[in-house]
């Protein structure tokens, strides 16, 4: 029985959508780069075992930073092509390279968000749910469904008991492996952890986080991060 709890988080993506030089973990907000102010929720927090950054075969900047970490306990693996795949890469360094037991906890958190507030980990490690627990905000305004390729609404979404996802997403490592190994090979689109443990019929709980935990996705959304990270 393990009680080790250990994060992955998924930096491998090219930042399309942030029309920026860089990918978008690397933008600097406040002196530091988005990247560092997410690995730092982490290091910062009492329960946290370790962290393994996923990054891109291609990545230039993480070199530059790793130094930092030394003697950290924050491990680097090699991402893949979709999110999926280097959570997957993530997963099974934890595995294979560090040898952690298949009951360790888990979570999985955005490199692009790094505004998560201390106690909505403590809140959600709480959970500790066997078939996981994700952080996820209620949503708020009234939602429309599009006609397919159109800018017209169809009808609107019944509002009650839908939420955003957030991350940190945790899991056992044994069964989140399985999940998204399974998952994948049923050409299942994955865009976050909880959709593999429902493709296996699982129901992880929905933790309620803040709002203010937001994925920097789109240009606008670094102003407001930087305006969350502010002291
Ligand atoms: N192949 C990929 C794609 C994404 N990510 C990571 O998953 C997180 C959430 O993904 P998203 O916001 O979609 O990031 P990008 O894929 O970089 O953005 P875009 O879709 O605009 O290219 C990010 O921290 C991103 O670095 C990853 O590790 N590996
Ligand atoms: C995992 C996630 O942040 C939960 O909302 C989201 O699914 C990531 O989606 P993306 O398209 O990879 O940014």
């Amino acid at each position: 029985m393990s009680n080790e709890v250990w994060c992955i988080i998924p930096a491998a993506g090219v930042g399309k959508r942030m029309q920026t030089a860089i990918p978008k973990q690397y933008l600097r907000l406040h002196g530091q780069t988005v990247l560092e102010h997410t690995v730092a929720c982490f290091l910062q927090h009492s329960a946290i075992h370790g962290v393994v950054v996923v990054v891109s075969a291609a990545d230039e900047y993480w070199a530059e930073l790793a130094p930092k970490y030394q003697g950290q306990r924050v491990y680097q693996a090699i991402g893949g092509q979709e999110r999926a795949h280097s959570v997957l890469s993530g997963l099974k360094y934890l595995q294979q390279t560090l040898s952690l037991a298949e009951d360790t906890q888990v979570l999985v958190h955005d490199a692009a968000r790094p505004c998560l507030a201390a106690a909505d980990l403590t809140a959600l490690l709480a959970a500790k749910a066997e078939h996981g627990a994700i952080l996820a905000t209620p949503v708020r305004d009234t939602m429309k469904r599009g006609f397919k390729g159109q800018t017209v609404i169809s009808h609107t979404e019944e509002r009650a008991d839908l939420w955003h996802a957030l991350t940190p997403q945790l899991a056992p490592l044994g069964l989140l492996t399985m999940a998204i190994e399974q998952a994948l090979q049923a050409g299942i689109t994955l865009t976050d952890e909880a959709s593999a443990l429902e493709y296996l019929g699982l129901h992880p709980l929905l933790v309620e986080g803040d709002a203010r935990n937001i994925k920097i996705t789109r240009p606008a959304d670094l102003a407001l991060a930087a305006f969350f990270l502010q002291e």
